[in-house]
């Protein structure tokens, strides 16, 4: 572990030690060391919290939820919700073991908020003791933003921050003060070195699975973003390790502590890449207490509900159908594929009651279809249709002097000549019908396409070899975007989600971004991500495109370029390749610098088993430092690489396989296509070549996986780097 250094000047308790490292010398009586008197009146705090949120645990435990009697729907469902509030409650107000709790202190200035005295106490949820009086405040509440904000020029009545550090097993271990009401005349007043130097040694301190949340570091340009307000919908365009992502889980955590009642009602909803990045930041929303958050991705939250749910689906397909597939111009090629099934009558009605009989004509029915045409989404069409026929009955009864009421009206739009009719020119059809008839009839799509499509386009889209039917065809992620909208244009669906996150949202077809704001019609959206790291080939390129798709209007764009993760070294290495991929994105920069992180490693020696020897030299070497270690490869050469590492004395994981791939060994062996959002002390990149020849966007791809390392990266290569890399960097 490192050791900080820190700003020269006074402290009033502080160490001179990295706080955040419980390994450190000890010398058991100088300040923040085990015998300090201040170290022990903070730990006996800590342990006096944790008694106290024991105690409230215990209380929501052993209260009875009271049950209302009575067995009827709306009886069950308010007991149900009840007893899920209430063990939402217990759950949040369980004490992590390796979650502190608390991580920061502010001492107002005497007099400044009473309620809960001068000195707060600021951590990852509320605690009280017995007679309520306030333990530690959240960070999300008003009183703890100065914490955040506060600096020596505009210090907000704080005249102390104080920041502690902890052991992995959340002992209290070590504080370090930042004085800001000017008695500290050495600390200088460009930047905050002290704050700098403690953010340093939270961001190298090794990683040894999910993520971690940063609620104890968290910048005042990411601050503002978590405390941005519901409305408007934010989109954050970002350099790698910008902190996008926590940002995005913060600012859950912080608007359902705000919004709690209205977000309550709709849900809040994040949606990720794939299942392993979500399981890499599966346990951020809970240490920060909020254990009702869904995390997903697009495929399984379209294929949760509607009628995508019964199929099966087809894996990959060609990148060309892909990107036509998540085509925008694909919206209008299914409105009118949908509508060509409306057709005109070939006759009218003959209704018969009794001994009367009435006649509706071909023509007068060709005039309600028209007019409904257009008009109503599809499948309450049909039902309009047997209305308007019926309509036009009853005033033909009316005519006879006849005075039928509503329920006869009802009962003519039931009646089988009716119904028979209606199944001829609007006949009921299923999003699978039609998407089938679509790509496996050239005619069809021909006439659906009208000039959205070349003929070229055409080509690329319809099936090769068309299955035998609807329900036999196996559906791509694509087509199932494409079945959500046929299913959104056949009947409304709800829109009720609260807020949406969408990390890695670059990524996202004009179809999968229609599909995520039809679910979100009257909420608001943190839109995440970074067009340099853009790989799929349906990416729209544009965050205005990205919320014209998503039909959200009030939105801010934000662009973060102060990168955390990644030194300085690498991502300007890295950087080289955004004039290629993203020529209009500003240069990231890097928070720190670490000389020698970089490592390009040419392999001259002949064969794979040369090239193998090196590959394994470089994972040894990254193994020799501490925290996880990634050996990241294009996707085909990853299971022969892993065993040429076996081979070598080298176990490891395959990410991808099970959800805790990244807990159960120190070296992970990464397919490029799951590296996105994910991150490592340490990586290896096998052959760069390898995964820029794999893919269309292959180069954005490369860059991905260049910006996932926290310490160091080495760079293996036997065939040429892309050049844009050329005579970087050789061998340290
Ligand atoms: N304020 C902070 N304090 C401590 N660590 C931080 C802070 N901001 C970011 N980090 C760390 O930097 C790393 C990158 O954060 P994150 O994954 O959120 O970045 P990102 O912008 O989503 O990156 P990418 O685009 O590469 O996916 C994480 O380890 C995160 O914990």
């Amino acid at each position: 572990m490192k050791s900080v250094t820190t700003a020269a000047g006074r402290s009033e308790s502080a160490t001179g030690a990295d706080p955040t490292d419980p390994t450190r010398p000890t010398d058991p009586t100088g300040p923040g060391r085990p015998y300090d008197p201040e170290l022990r009146a903070e730990r006996g705090f800590l342990d006096d919290a944790r008694a106290a949120l024991r105690r409230m645990h215990a209380d929501v435990v052993d209260t009875e939820t009271p049950l209302i009697g009575g067995e009827d729907n709306d009886e069950r469902f308010t007991n149900e919700s009840n007893l899920r509030a209430r063990w939402l409650r217990a759950q949040s107000l369980v004490d992590l073991p390796d979650v502190p709790l608390f991580f920061g202190r502010i001492d107002y200035d005497a007099g400044t908020v009473a309620e809960a005295g001068d000195r707060i106490h600021i951590g990852r949820r509320h605690v009280h003791d017995e007679v309520g009086t306030p333990l530690v405040i959240d960070w999300r509440a008003r009183v703890s933003v100065p914490f955040y904000r506060a600096t020596r020029t505009d210090r907000q009545h704080v005249h102390r921050r104080r920041r502690y550090g902890f052991s992995d097993a959340a002992d209290l271990t070590a504080y370090d003060d930042e004085i800001l009401d000017g008695t500290d005349t050495t600390a200088g007043e460009a930047g905050d070195p002290r704050a700098d130097a403690f953010l340093r040694a939270v961001i190298e301190r090794p990683r040894t699975g999910p993520m971690r949340d940063i609620v104890a570091t968290i910048q005042p340009e990411q601050d503002d973003l978590v405390r941005a307000p519901l409305q408007p919908s934010i989109c954050v365009q970002g350099a790698p390790g910008t902190g996008k992502t926590a940002i995005g889980l913060h600012r859950i955590a912080y608007l359902l502590y705000t919004e709690r009642e209205r977000l309550r009602r709709g849900g809040v909803v994040i949606v990720g890449p794939n299942r392993s990045f979500l399981s890499y930041i599966r346990k951020v929303l809970p240490a920060l207490g909020e254990v009702d958050v869904r995390q997903t991705t697009v495929e399984e939250l379209l294929g949760q509900t509607g009628t995508a749910n019964a199929v099966g689906t087809a894996g990959t397909e060609d990148p060309r159908a892909e990107q036509l597939k998540g085509d925008a111009r694909m919206a209008a090629v299914l409105l009118r594929a949908l509508w060509t099934y409306v057709g005109t009558p070939a006759e009218g009605i003959l209704y018969t009651k009794g001994s009367n009989r009435y006649r509706v004509h071909d023509y007068a029915v060709a005039e309600i279809v028209e007019s409904l045409r257009g008009t109503t989404r599809y499948a309450p069409g049909r039902n309009s249709l047997a209305q308007r026929i019926a309509h036009e009955v009853l005033v033909l009864m009316e005519r006879r002097g006849e005075s039928p009421d509503d329920r006869v009206q009802n009962a003519v739009a039931r009646s089988r000549p009716v119904k028979v009719l209606v199944d001829q020119v609007w006949p009921k059809v299923t999003p699978e019908q039609v998407l089938f008839r679509l790509l496996s009839d050239a005619a069809f799509l021909e006439l659906a396409a009208g000039t959205d499509l070349t003929e070229d386009e055409r080509i690329a889209l319809a099936w090769r070899k068309p299955p035998r039917s609807a329900k036999s065809a196996k559906w791509s992620p694509a087509d199932l975007v494409l079945l959500d909208e046929l299913t959104d244009l056949i009947e409304r669906r709800a829109g009720s989600l609260g807020h949406l996150v969408v990390d890695e949202a670059q990524d996202l077809s004009a179809m999968q971004l229609r599909a995520l704001g039809r679910r979100c019609r009257t909420g608001s959206a943190t839109v995440l991500g970074d067009l340099a790291q853009a790989t799929s080939p349906a990416t729209t390129g544009s965050w205005e495109q990205v919320f014209e798709h998503l039909e959200m209007h009030d939105t801010r764009l934000v662009e973060l370029e102060r990168g955390f993760r990644v030194p300085g070294e690498i991502i300007d290495f890295a950087a080289r390749l955004l004039p290629t991929i993203a020529p209009a994105l500003g240069r990231p920069t890097g928070f720190r610098s670490l000389p020698g992180a970089l490592r390009v490693i040419p392999v001259t020696s002949a064969g794979r088993q040369g090239f193998l020897d090196s590959l394994a030299d470089a994972c040894r070497n990254a193994l020799g430092g501490e925290g996880s270690v990634a050996m990241i490869a294009a996707d085909a050469d990853v299971d022969e690489l892993r065993a040429g590492l076996l081979d070598r004395g080298l176990p490891s994981a395959l990410l991808g396989g099970a959800d805790d791939a990244m807990e159960t060994d120190r070296l992970v062996c990464v397919p490029a296509m799951l590296a996105k959002g994910l991150e490592f002390d340490a990586v290896v990149v096998a052959e760069p070549a390898g995964i820029v020849a794999a893919e269309p966007r292959g180069l954005a791809r490369l860059y991905v996986v260049l910006t996932r390392a926290v310490t160091s990266l080495h760079v293996v290569h036997a065939e040429p780097l892309p050049a844009e890399l050329r005579g970087a960097a050789t061998a340290g």
